[in-house]
């Protein structure tokens, strides 16, 4: 099965070009300070200043509504990601607010945790189901880390939805076969370092989601 592929955490023209060189449909920016993959608004326009035809995924986490629209105002942004403890009332205003495709990420560490999804499917575009981070992680993802993924196996979203949490290449075909995700996202799993992307890893990523 081929799914869709989000490269997150792009902080360099290099990398940039090395997604859209091996086909990925997503580059995901972090607006989240405390990550070692964080981009100014500034600078993510920069580097974002030539890309077209491949979507721009600007990662916040807990974001006011002051910076999200700093960010707008430096570039166009076609998804929202929202990776942190924003409530179904805060996707609803931050969509209404900005216009703007909204994600919210589920956090799952069990089955039970899908019933977290519902209270969005009435105000998210779309869900994003990653792992739960580790207790002492200072950040809610990007930690590399991945769950049962045959939680998700004949889940019934009334979202599209994309897989993340410690894919790689070796991976990511058998969690997209388990999991039955059409969009997989990554950040660690195509890093040479905490937020070094590595565009061997990266066009090994993307082959290993689309199956070529
Ligand atoms: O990548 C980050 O630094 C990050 C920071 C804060 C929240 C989320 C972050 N990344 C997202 O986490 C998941 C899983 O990443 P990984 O592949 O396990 O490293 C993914 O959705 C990233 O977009």
């Amino acid at each position: 099965m081929s799914a869709e592929v989000k490269i997150c955490g792009l902080t360099d023209e290099d990398a940039i070009d090395a997604a859209i060189d091996a086909g990925a449909d997503y580059l995901g920016l972090v607006f989240f300070a405390k990550s070692p993959r964080f981009v100014t608004p500034d600078r993510a326009a920069e580097l974002t200043q030539f890309v077209e035809g491949v979507d721009k995924v600007g990662l916040f986490v807990d974001a006011e509504d002051a910076f999200l629209d700093e960010a707008l105002t430096h570039l166009r942004l076609d998804l929202l990601q929202f990776h942190g403890a924003e409530t179904p009332e805060r996707i609803d205003a931050i969509r209404r607010e900005f216009a703007v495709p909204v994600m919210k990420v589920i956090a799952i560490g069990s089955a039970e945790d899908l019933a977290k999804a519902e209270p969005y499917f009435a105000v998210a575009d779309r869900l994003l189901f990653d792992a739960k981070p580790p207790k002492n992680s200072d950040l809610p993802g990007g930690n590399a880390v991945s769950f049962d993924w045959s939680i998700l196996s004949g889940y019934k979203c009334p979202l599209q939805w994309m897989l993340a949490g410690g894919l790689t290449a070796d991976n990511v075909a058998e969690a997209i076969r388990i999991s039955g995700a059409r969009a997989v996202d990554v950040s660690s799993g195509v890093e040479s370092a905490p937020g070094v992307k590595d565009a061997a890893k990266i066009a090994a990523f993307i082959k290993a989601a689309k199956g070529t």
